[in-house]
Protein backbone atom coordinates (compact mmCIF):
# COMPACT_ATOMS: atom_id res chain seq x y z
CA UNK A 1 0.00 0.00 0.00
CA UNK A 2 1.06 3.23 -0.76
CA UNK A 3 -0.03 7.00 -0.50
CA UNK A 4 0.09 8.93 -3.58
CA UNK A 5 2.20 11.51 -1.43
CA UNK A 6 4.78 8.72 -1.27
CA UNK A 7 4.49 7.60 -4.64
CA UNK A 8 5.15 10.93 -6.26
CA UNK A 9 8.79 10.74 -3.71
CA UNK A 10 9.35 7.22 -5.20
CA UNK A 11 9.42 8.71 -8.82
CA UNK A 12 11.38 11.59 -7.99
CA UNK A 13 13.85 8.94 -6.48
CA UNK A 14 13.33 6.61 -9.17
CA UNK A 15 14.60 9.85 -11.46
CA UNK A 16 17.48 10.20 -9.84
CA UNK A 17 18.74 7.07 -9.97
CA UNK A 18 18.05 7.26 -14.04
CA UNK A 19 14.48 6.34 -14.35
CA UNK A 20 12.09 9.53 -15.50
CA UNK A 21 9.18 10.09 -15.30
CA UNK A 22 8.14 9.55 -18.60
CA UNK A 23 9.31 6.30 -19.00
CA UNK A 24 7.61 5.44 -16.01
CA UNK A 25 4.55 7.08 -17.86
CA UNK A 26 4.99 4.90 -21.22
CA UNK A 27 4.92 1.53 -18.98
CA UNK A 28 1.96 3.06 -17.04
CA UNK A 29 -0.11 3.58 -20.54
CA UNK A 30 0.87 -0.03 -21.90
CA UNK A 31 -0.91 -1.21 -18.66
CA UNK A 32 -3.38 0.59 -19.24
CA UNK A 33 -3.62 -0.42 -22.67
CA UNK A 34 -3.17 -4.34 -21.22
CA UNK A 35 -6.65 -3.91 -19.08
CA UNK A 36 -8.93 -2.53 -22.07
CA UNK A 37 -7.58 -5.81 -24.14
CA UNK A 38 -8.83 -7.82 -21.71
CA UNK A 39 -12.46 -7.01 -20.97
CA UNK A 40 -12.88 -5.75 -25.21
CA UNK A 41 -12.66 -7.60 -28.30
CA UNK A 42 -10.04 -5.72 -30.64
CA UNK A 43 -12.86 -3.45 -33.36
CA UNK A 44 -14.68 -2.38 -29.86
CA UNK A 45 -15.27 1.44 -29.56
CA UNK A 46 -12.98 3.20 -26.78
CA UNK A 47 -13.29 6.83 -25.41
CA UNK A 48 -10.77 8.11 -23.42
CA UNK A 49 -11.67 11.33 -21.37
CA UNK A 50 -7.96 13.01 -19.90
CA UNK A 51 -7.89 15.24 -17.75
CA UNK A 52 -4.78 17.74 -17.88
CA UNK A 53 -2.53 16.05 -15.87
CA UNK A 54 -0.20 13.09 -15.95
CA UNK A 55 -3.30 11.06 -14.99
CA UNK A 56 -4.17 12.19 -18.44
CA UNK A 57 -0.41 11.71 -19.67
CA UNK A 58 -0.68 8.04 -19.25
CA UNK A 59 -3.89 7.45 -21.63
CA UNK A 60 -2.35 9.45 -23.86
CA UNK A 61 0.21 6.36 -24.11
CA UNK A 62 -2.08 3.80 -24.33
CA UNK A 63 -4.07 4.98 -27.24
CA UNK A 64 -0.87 4.17 -29.47
CA UNK A 65 -1.24 0.64 -28.01
CA UNK A 66 -4.63 0.25 -28.85
CA UNK A 67 -5.01 0.50 -32.59
CA UNK A 68 -6.69 -2.69 -33.19
CA UNK A 69 -9.34 -0.51 -31.04
CA UNK A 70 -12.05 2.48 -32.48
CA UNK A 71 -10.24 5.46 -30.03
CA UNK A 72 -11.28 8.65 -29.14
CA UNK A 73 -10.16 10.50 -26.76
CA UNK A 74 -11.47 13.67 -24.77
CA UNK A 75 -9.20 16.20 -23.34
CA UNK A 76 -10.71 18.34 -20.54
CA UNK A 77 -9.70 21.89 -21.76
CA UNK A 78 -7.34 23.03 -23.74
CA UNK A 79 -3.83 20.94 -24.83
CA UNK A 80 -1.80 24.23 -24.62
CA UNK A 81 -3.02 24.09 -21.14
CA UNK A 82 -1.84 20.49 -20.21
CA UNK A 83 0.27 21.16 -16.59
CA UNK A 84 2.76 18.92 -17.25
CA UNK A 85 5.31 18.38 -19.97
CA UNK A 86 5.33 14.45 -20.44
CA UNK A 87 1.88 14.35 -20.78
CA UNK A 88 1.91 17.12 -23.08
CA UNK A 89 4.72 15.41 -25.06
CA UNK A 90 2.36 12.57 -25.16
CA UNK A 91 -0.32 14.87 -25.94
CA UNK A 92 1.42 16.19 -28.82
CA UNK A 93 2.51 13.03 -30.16
CA UNK A 94 -1.69 11.93 -30.32
CA UNK A 95 -2.02 15.46 -32.97
CA UNK A 96 1.24 14.47 -35.29
CA UNK A 97 0.48 10.96 -35.83
CA UNK A 98 -3.68 11.94 -36.73
CA UNK A 99 -5.22 10.30 -33.67
CA UNK A 100 -9.08 11.10 -32.94
CA UNK A 101 -8.83 13.62 -30.06
CA UNK A 102 -11.14 16.48 -29.48
CA UNK A 103 -10.39 19.12 -26.59
CA UNK A 104 -13.47 20.01 -24.50
CA UNK A 105 -13.25 23.17 -23.51
CA UNK A 106 -16.35 23.18 -20.94
CA UNK A 107 -18.89 21.34 -19.58
CA UNK A 108 -21.27 22.60 -21.92
CA UNK A 109 -19.45 20.96 -25.06
CA UNK A 110 -19.02 17.55 -23.13
CA UNK A 111 -20.63 14.85 -24.96
CA UNK A 112 -19.74 11.20 -24.24
CA UNK A 113 -19.69 9.15 -27.33
CA UNK A 114 -21.70 5.99 -26.95
CA UNK A 115 -18.80 3.41 -26.49
CA UNK A 116 -18.41 -0.08 -25.19
CA UNK A 117 -15.30 1.07 -23.36
CA UNK A 118 -14.66 4.33 -21.27
CA UNK A 119 -11.19 4.93 -19.95
CA UNK A 120 -11.51 7.31 -16.75
CA UNK A 121 -8.58 9.63 -16.64
CA UNK A 122 -9.30 12.64 -15.69
CA UNK A 123 -7.41 12.62 -12.37
CA UNK A 124 -5.17 10.61 -10.31
CA UNK A 125 -3.36 10.41 -7.32
CA UNK A 126 -3.04 14.79 -7.53
CA UNK A 127 -6.71 16.06 -6.79
CA UNK A 128 -7.78 17.93 -4.13
CA UNK A 129 -11.47 18.54 -3.05
CA UNK A 130 -14.23 17.60 -4.93
CA UNK A 131 -14.84 17.45 -8.38
CA UNK A 132 -14.59 20.80 -10.56
CA UNK A 133 -16.14 21.27 -13.88
CA UNK A 134 -16.14 20.04 -16.91
CA UNK A 135 -14.87 16.70 -14.54
CA UNK A 136 -17.86 16.39 -12.74
CA UNK A 137 -20.40 16.92 -15.72
CA UNK A 138 -18.11 14.45 -17.31
CA UNK A 139 -18.27 12.00 -14.41
CA UNK A 140 -22.00 12.55 -14.13
CA UNK A 141 -22.13 11.19 -17.90
CA UNK A 142 -19.53 8.24 -17.44
CA UNK A 143 -21.65 6.92 -14.68
CA UNK A 144 -24.93 7.51 -16.72
CA UNK A 145 -22.89 5.44 -19.75
CA UNK A 146 -23.55 1.76 -20.64
CA UNK A 147 -19.82 1.63 -20.91
CA UNK A 148 -17.06 -0.52 -18.73
CA UNK A 149 -15.26 1.61 -17.29
CA UNK A 150 -11.87 1.67 -16.70
CA UNK A 151 -10.15 3.82 -14.66
CA UNK A 152 -6.22 4.69 -14.48
CA UNK A 153 -4.73 4.74 -11.16
CA UNK A 154 -7.79 5.72 -9.13
CA UNK A 155 -11.43 6.58 -10.02
CA UNK A 156 -11.32 9.84 -10.43
CA UNK A 157 -12.89 11.76 -7.49
CA UNK A 158 -11.32 9.55 -5.30
CA UNK A 159 -8.78 10.88 -2.78
CA UNK A 160 -5.42 8.84 -2.39
CA UNK A 161 -4.25 10.08 0.38
CA UNK A 162 -7.32 9.73 2.75
CA UNK A 163 -9.05 6.58 1.32
CA UNK A 164 -11.99 9.13 0.45
CA UNK A 165 -14.34 9.22 -2.29
CA UNK A 166 -15.73 12.57 -3.27
CA UNK A 167 -19.85 12.42 -4.16
CA UNK A 168 -19.18 13.48 -7.56
CA UNK A 169 -16.46 10.83 -8.63
CA UNK A 170 -16.40 8.17 -11.28
CA UNK A 171 -17.81 4.65 -10.21
CA UNK A 172 -15.39 2.20 -12.41
CA UNK A 173 -15.49 -1.39 -13.29
CA UNK A 174 -11.61 -1.91 -13.53
CA UNK A 175 -8.97 0.30 -11.87
CA UNK A 176 -5.56 -0.22 -13.20
CA UNK A 177 -3.33 1.65 -10.02
CA UNK A 178 0.20 1.94 -10.33
CA UNK A 179 3.34 -0.22 -8.73
CA UNK A 180 1.30 -0.60 -5.46
CA UNK A 181 -2.45 -0.39 -4.27
CA UNK A 182 -3.40 2.76 -2.40
CA UNK A 183 -5.44 3.82 0.67
CA UNK A 184 -8.74 2.41 0.21
CA UNK A 185 -9.22 1.17 -2.98
CA UNK A 186 -9.96 -2.12 -1.54
CA UNK A 187 -13.15 -1.09 -0.13
CA UNK A 188 -14.44 -0.08 -3.54
CA UNK A 189 -16.30 -2.70 -6.11
CA UNK A 190 -14.23 -2.17 -8.33
CA UNK A 191 -11.95 -5.40 -9.74
CA UNK A 192 -8.19 -3.98 -9.17
CA UNK A 193 -5.22 -4.23 -11.13
CA UNK A 194 -1.57 -3.47 -9.55
CA UNK A 195 1.03 -2.55 -12.46
CA UNK A 196 4.36 -3.15 -12.61
CA UNK A 197 5.91 0.05 -14.08
CA UNK A 198 9.34 -0.48 -13.57
CA UNK A 199 9.85 1.52 -10.47
CA UNK A 200 13.45 0.30 -9.36
CA UNK A 201 13.25 -1.32 -5.71
CA UNK A 202 16.05 0.84 -4.42
CA UNK A 203 14.12 3.90 -4.89
CA UNK A 204 11.68 2.76 -2.17
CA UNK A 205 15.00 1.53 -0.09
CA UNK A 206 17.47 4.41 -0.61
CA UNK A 207 16.72 7.62 0.77
CA UNK A 208 16.92 10.37 -2.26
CA UNK A 209 15.23 13.65 -3.25
CA UNK A 210 11.70 12.39 -3.34
CA UNK A 211 11.73 12.00 0.57
CA UNK A 212 13.41 15.45 0.44
CA UNK A 213 10.50 16.78 -1.03
CA UNK A 214 8.58 15.17 1.47
CA UNK A 215 9.69 16.58 4.61
CA UNK A 216 10.54 19.48 3.37
CA UNK A 217 9.74 22.56 5.30
CA UNK A 218 7.09 25.42 3.40
CA UNK A 219 7.68 27.56 6.55
CA UNK A 220 9.47 27.87 9.79
CA UNK A 221 7.78 26.04 12.41
CA UNK A 222 8.35 24.16 15.43
CA UNK A 223 10.60 25.42 18.43
CA UNK A 224 13.34 22.06 19.81
CA UNK A 225 14.25 21.95 23.07
CA UNK A 226 17.56 20.65 23.28
CA UNK A 227 18.23 19.05 26.47
CA UNK A 228 22.02 18.83 26.56
CA UNK A 229 25.34 19.98 27.67
CA UNK A 230 27.42 19.97 31.18
CA UNK A 231 30.66 18.12 30.39
CA UNK A 232 30.51 19.28 26.88
CA UNK A 233 28.99 22.20 25.66
CA UNK A 234 29.51 22.22 21.82
CA UNK A 235 27.38 19.36 21.35
CA UNK A 236 24.05 20.97 22.31
CA UNK A 237 24.85 24.56 20.76
CA UNK A 238 25.02 22.31 17.27
CA UNK A 239 22.06 20.58 17.59
CA UNK A 240 19.72 23.42 18.29
CA UNK A 241 21.52 25.47 15.51
CA UNK A 242 20.98 23.00 13.02
CA UNK A 243 17.47 22.56 13.84
CA UNK A 244 17.15 26.37 12.93
CA UNK A 245 18.85 26.39 9.76
CA UNK A 246 16.21 23.47 8.92
CA UNK A 247 13.40 25.96 9.56
CA UNK A 248 12.56 25.54 13.42
CA UNK A 249 11.22 29.14 14.32
CA UNK A 250 13.36 29.07 17.78
CA UNK A 251 15.80 26.79 19.44
CA UNK A 252 15.93 26.35 22.76
CA UNK A 253 18.94 24.83 24.96
CA UNK A 254 18.48 23.80 28.66
CA UNK A 255 21.64 23.61 30.44
CA UNK A 256 23.47 23.70 33.19
CA UNK A 257 24.23 27.21 34.65
CA UNK A 258 27.89 26.43 34.75
CA UNK A 259 27.96 26.10 30.96
CA UNK A 260 25.34 27.97 29.62
CA UNK A 261 26.93 31.09 29.10
CA UNK A 262 29.62 29.28 26.83
CA UNK A 263 27.07 27.54 25.08
CA UNK A 264 25.17 31.02 23.99
CA UNK A 265 28.35 32.29 23.50
CA UNK A 266 28.87 30.03 20.19
CA UNK A 267 25.50 31.73 18.92
CA UNK A 268 23.16 34.31 19.70
CA UNK A 269 20.21 32.85 17.47
CA UNK A 270 20.13 30.63 20.70
CA UNK A 271 17.92 30.81 23.40
CA UNK A 272 19.52 29.13 26.39
CA UNK A 273 18.11 28.29 29.68
CA UNK A 274 19.95 27.99 32.81
CA UNK A 275 19.40 25.30 35.28
CA UNK A 276 20.73 25.24 38.59
CA UNK A 277 23.35 22.12 38.78
CA UNK A 278 26.36 21.24 37.42
CA UNK A 279 24.70 18.34 35.50
CA UNK A 280 21.28 17.06 34.62
CA UNK A 281 19.70 15.79 37.65
CA UNK A 282 16.36 14.06 38.36
CA UNK A 283 14.65 17.71 40.27
CA UNK A 284 15.68 19.07 37.24
CA UNK A 285 14.31 17.10 34.68
CA UNK A 286 10.99 17.46 36.32
CA UNK A 287 10.84 21.19 35.75
CA UNK A 288 12.03 20.35 32.35
CA UNK A 289 9.40 17.77 31.82
CA UNK A 290 6.60 20.25 32.33
CA UNK A 291 7.99 23.03 29.82
CA UNK A 292 8.64 20.64 27.57
CA UNK A 293 4.71 19.50 27.81
CA UNK A 294 3.68 23.15 28.18
CA UNK A 295 5.10 23.85 24.69
CA UNK A 296 4.59 20.09 22.89
CA UNK A 297 7.98 21.00 21.66
CA UNK A 298 10.15 18.31 19.61
CA UNK A 299 13.24 17.72 22.20
CA UNK A 300 16.69 17.00 21.80
CA UNK A 301 17.97 14.45 24.39
CA UNK A 302 21.26 13.96 25.00
CA UNK A 303 23.63 16.06 23.04
CA UNK A 304 26.95 16.53 25.66
CA UNK A 305 24.99 15.64 28.55
CA UNK A 306 27.33 12.78 29.61
CA UNK A 307 26.91 9.48 31.90
CA UNK A 308 26.56 10.76 35.31
CA UNK A 309 24.58 8.30 37.32
CA UNK A 310 22.05 11.17 38.04
CA UNK A 311 22.04 12.34 34.90
CA UNK A 312 20.85 9.09 33.45
CA UNK A 313 18.19 8.54 35.87
CA UNK A 314 16.67 11.87 35.00
CA UNK A 315 16.86 11.24 31.13
CA UNK A 316 14.95 7.78 32.10
CA UNK A 317 12.52 9.55 34.17
CA UNK A 318 12.19 12.60 31.43
CA UNK A 319 11.39 9.72 28.76
CA UNK A 320 9.31 8.06 30.79
CA UNK A 321 6.70 10.92 32.01
CA UNK A 322 6.85 12.64 28.17
CA UNK A 323 4.51 12.16 26.14
CA UNK A 324 5.58 14.22 22.68
CA UNK A 325 8.22 13.60 20.96
CA UNK A 326 11.84 12.95 21.48
CA UNK A 327 15.33 12.81 19.34
CA UNK A 328 17.18 10.83 21.57
CA UNK A 329 20.95 10.43 20.70
CA UNK A 330 24.39 10.25 22.49
CA UNK A 331 24.57 9.47 26.26
CA UNK A 332 21.13 9.71 26.25
CA UNK A 333 20.33 6.55 24.48
CA UNK A 334 21.33 3.80 26.88
CA UNK A 335 18.28 4.34 28.72
CA UNK A 336 15.71 3.60 26.02
CA UNK A 337 15.97 0.01 25.69
CA UNK A 338 14.19 -0.62 29.59
CA UNK A 339 12.11 2.29 29.04
CA UNK A 340 7.96 2.49 29.70
CA UNK A 341 7.32 5.55 27.67
CA UNK A 342 4.00 6.22 25.57
CA UNK A 343 6.87 9.34 24.00
CA UNK A 344 7.79 9.32 20.17
CA UNK A 345 11.11 8.67 20.17
CA UNK A 346 13.89 8.78 17.12
CA UNK A 347 16.84 6.91 18.41
CA UNK A 348 20.35 7.72 16.38
CA UNK A 349 22.98 5.98 17.58
CA UNK A 350 26.64 5.63 16.25
CA UNK A 351 27.90 2.29 16.04
CA UNK A 352 29.03 1.92 19.12
CA UNK A 353 25.70 2.95 21.00
CA UNK A 354 23.58 0.66 18.82
CA UNK A 355 25.96 -2.51 19.85
CA UNK A 356 25.35 -0.98 23.81
CA UNK A 357 21.23 -0.79 23.58
CA UNK A 358 21.33 -4.09 22.36
CA UNK A 359 21.39 -3.94 18.90
CA UNK A 360 23.59 -5.09 16.02
CA UNK A 361 27.45 -4.47 15.77
CA UNK A 362 28.82 -4.00 12.98
CA UNK A 363 30.33 -1.36 10.45
CA UNK A 364 28.46 -2.42 7.63
CA UNK A 365 24.77 -1.26 9.14
CA UNK A 366 23.39 -1.70 5.50
CA UNK A 367 24.09 -5.69 5.81
CA UNK A 368 22.20 -5.81 8.71
CA UNK A 369 19.22 -3.97 8.27
CA UNK A 370 16.73 -6.49 8.82
CA UNK A 371 18.36 -6.68 12.12
CA UNK A 372 17.87 -3.27 12.94
CA UNK A 373 14.63 -3.05 11.91
CA UNK A 374 13.81 -5.82 13.94
CA UNK A 375 15.34 -3.97 16.84
CA UNK A 376 13.64 -0.94 16.19
CA UNK A 377 10.12 -3.43 16.32
CA UNK A 378 11.33 -4.59 19.30
CA UNK A 379 11.84 -1.53 21.19
CA UNK A 380 8.85 0.70 19.78
CA UNK A 381 11.30 3.10 18.63
CA UNK A 382 12.26 4.75 15.28
CA UNK A 383 16.02 3.96 15.26
CA UNK A 384 18.15 5.91 12.75
CA UNK A 385 21.47 3.88 12.91
CA UNK A 386 24.24 6.17 11.65
CA UNK A 387 27.24 4.64 9.52
CA UNK A 388 28.59 4.65 6.41
CA UNK A 389 25.27 4.05 4.98
CA UNK A 390 22.69 5.09 7.63
CA UNK A 391 19.50 2.56 8.76
CA UNK A 392 16.37 4.26 8.99
CA UNK A 393 13.62 2.22 10.41
CA UNK A 394 10.45 2.15 12.23
CA UNK A 395 10.18 -1.52 13.14
CA UNK A 396 8.20 -2.13 9.75
CA UNK A 397 9.31 0.62 6.93
CA UNK A 398 13.44 0.56 6.83
CA UNK A 399 14.99 3.15 4.40
CA UNK A 400 19.04 3.39 3.74
CA UNK A 401 20.45 6.72 3.30
CA UNK A 402 23.66 6.71 1.45
CA UNK A 403 24.92 10.24 1.38
CA UNK A 404 27.93 11.32 3.16
CA UNK A 405 31.35 11.65 2.86
CA UNK A 406 34.05 9.82 5.16
CA UNK A 407 34.71 13.39 6.62
CA UNK A 408 31.70 12.80 8.53
CA UNK A 409 33.54 11.09 11.00
CA UNK A 410 34.75 14.37 12.70
CA UNK A 411 32.59 14.97 15.71
CA UNK A 412 29.52 16.76 15.91
CA UNK A 413 27.69 15.18 13.01
CA UNK A 414 25.69 13.44 15.04
CA UNK A 415 24.48 16.66 16.85
CA UNK A 416 23.71 18.46 13.76
CA UNK A 417 21.39 15.49 12.46
CA UNK A 418 19.73 14.86 15.78
CA UNK A 419 18.60 18.99 15.91
CA UNK A 420 17.62 18.36 11.41
CA UNK A 421 15.53 15.95 12.61
CA UNK A 422 13.76 17.75 15.31
CA UNK A 423 12.99 20.27 12.92
CA UNK A 424 11.64 17.95 10.18
CA UNK A 425 8.97 16.01 12.54
CA UNK A 426 7.29 19.09 12.54
CA UNK A 427 6.99 18.52 9.07
CA UNK A 428 6.55 14.57 8.25
CA UNK A 429 6.05 11.44 10.24
CA UNK A 430 9.01 10.60 12.30
CA UNK A 431 10.41 7.69 10.16
CA UNK A 432 9.79 10.21 7.07
CA UNK A 433 11.35 12.94 9.28
CA UNK A 434 14.61 10.71 10.37
CA UNK A 435 15.21 9.30 6.88
CA UNK A 436 15.31 12.75 4.97
CA UNK A 437 17.22 14.84 7.76
CA UNK A 438 19.64 11.47 7.73
CA UNK A 439 19.67 11.86 4.04
CA UNK A 440 20.20 15.88 4.18
CA UNK A 441 22.79 15.92 6.57
CA UNK A 442 25.11 13.54 4.40
CA UNK A 443 24.03 15.78 1.47
CA UNK A 444 25.76 19.19 3.51
CA UNK A 445 28.62 17.04 4.42
CA UNK A 446 29.03 16.47 0.58
CA UNK A 447 29.10 20.21 -0.72
CA UNK A 448 31.79 20.82 2.02
CA UNK A 449 33.32 17.35 0.44
CA UNK A 450 33.78 19.12 -2.54
CA UNK A 451 36.19 22.09 -2.04
CA UNK A 452 36.92 21.14 1.47
CA UNK A 453 38.17 17.73 1.21
CA UNK A 454 37.81 15.89 3.91
CA UNK A 455 39.06 18.72 6.54
CA UNK A 456 35.35 20.15 7.37
CA UNK A 457 34.52 20.64 10.68
CA UNK A 458 30.50 20.14 11.87
CA UNK A 459 29.91 23.55 12.37
CA UNK A 460 30.53 24.20 9.03
CA UNK A 461 27.84 21.62 7.63
CA UNK A 462 25.09 24.22 9.36
CA UNK A 463 25.27 26.52 6.72
CA UNK A 464 24.81 23.92 3.67
CA UNK A 465 21.32 22.70 5.49
CA UNK A 466 19.52 25.94 3.79
CA UNK A 467 20.74 25.08 0.37
CA UNK A 468 19.93 21.23 0.60
CA UNK A 469 17.04 21.39 1.99
CA UNK A 470 15.91 23.76 -0.45
CA UNK A 471 18.01 24.49 -2.69
CA UNK A 472 18.80 21.51 -5.59
CA UNK A 473 18.35 18.46 -3.55
CA UNK A 474 20.57 17.10 -5.73
CA UNK A 475 24.61 18.24 -4.84
N1 LIG B 1 5.00 7.74 -9.71
C1 LIG B 1 3.97 8.45 -10.05
O1 LIG B 1 3.49 9.24 -9.28
C2 LIG B 1 3.41 8.19 -11.40
C3 LIG B 1 2.25 8.79 -11.72
N2 LIG B 1 1.63 8.58 -12.86
C4 LIG B 1 0.31 9.18 -13.10
O2 LIG B 1 0.27 10.50 -12.65
C5 LIG B 1 -0.90 10.69 -11.88
C6 LIG B 1 -0.75 11.89 -11.01
O3 LIG B 1 -0.55 12.99 -11.88
P1 LIG B 1 -0.65 14.50 -11.43
O4 LIG B 1 0.08 14.69 -10.18
O5 LIG B 1 -0.27 15.28 -12.63
O6 LIG B 1 -2.14 14.70 -11.06
P2 LIG B 1 -3.52 14.34 -11.77
O7 LIG B 1 -3.34 13.87 -13.14
O8 LIG B 1 -4.23 13.47 -10.83
O9 LIG B 1 -4.31 15.72 -11.81
C7 LIG B 1 -3.78 16.96 -11.54
C8 LIG B 1 -4.67 18.00 -12.22
O10 LIG B 1 -5.99 17.94 -11.71
C9 LIG B 1 -6.44 19.20 -11.26
N3 LIG B 1 -7.32 19.01 -10.12
C10 LIG B 1 -6.97 18.78 -8.83
N4 LIG B 1 -8.05 18.63 -8.07
C11 LIG B 1 -9.13 18.74 -8.88
C12 LIG B 1 -10.54 18.68 -8.68
N5 LIG B 1 -11.06 18.47 -7.47
N6 LIG B 1 -11.36 18.82 -9.75
C13 LIG B 1 -10.85 19.01 -10.96
N7 LIG B 1 -9.53 19.11 -11.24
C14 LIG B 1 -8.68 18.98 -10.19
C15 LIG B 1 -5.16 19.95 -10.95
O11 LIG B 1 -5.35 21.32 -11.11
C16 LIG B 1 -4.19 19.39 -11.98
O12 LIG B 1 -4.31 20.06 -13.22
C17 LIG B 1 -1.09 9.36 -11.20
O13 LIG B 1 -2.38 9.18 -10.72
C18 LIG B 1 -0.74 8.42 -12.32
O14 LIG B 1 -1.87 8.21 -13.15
C19 LIG B 1 2.18 7.69 -13.89
O15 LIG B 1 2.33 8.42 -15.07
C20 LIG B 1 3.49 7.08 -13.60
C21 LIG B 1 4.14 7.30 -12.33
K1 LIG C 1 -8.46 8.35 -12.99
Amino acid sequence: MITGERMAAVDENAAALGVPRKQLMESSGHAVARAVRDVAEPGASVTIVAGRGNNGGDAFVAVRFLEAYDVTTLLLGRGDRIGTAIARENWDALQQADYDTREVADSSEFSLPASDIVVDAMLGTGISGELREPAATAADAINDADATVVSVDVPSGFDAEAGEHADTGVVADHVVTFHDTKPGLENLKAEITVADIGIPAAAERFVGPGDVTLARPDGREGRPYVIGGGPYTGAPALAAQAALRASAELAFVAAPETVSREIQGYSEDLIVQPYESEVLTPDVAEDLLETAQQYDNAVVLGPGLGTDEDTLAAAKQFLESFTGRVVVDADALEVVPDLETEATLICTPNRGELARMGGPDTDDLAAVAAEIEAFAAELGHVVLAKGGTDVITDGERTRLSRSGTVGMKVGGTGDTLAGIVAALLEHADPLEAAAAAAHVNGLAGERLAATEGHGFLASELLEEIPAVLWGKSDV
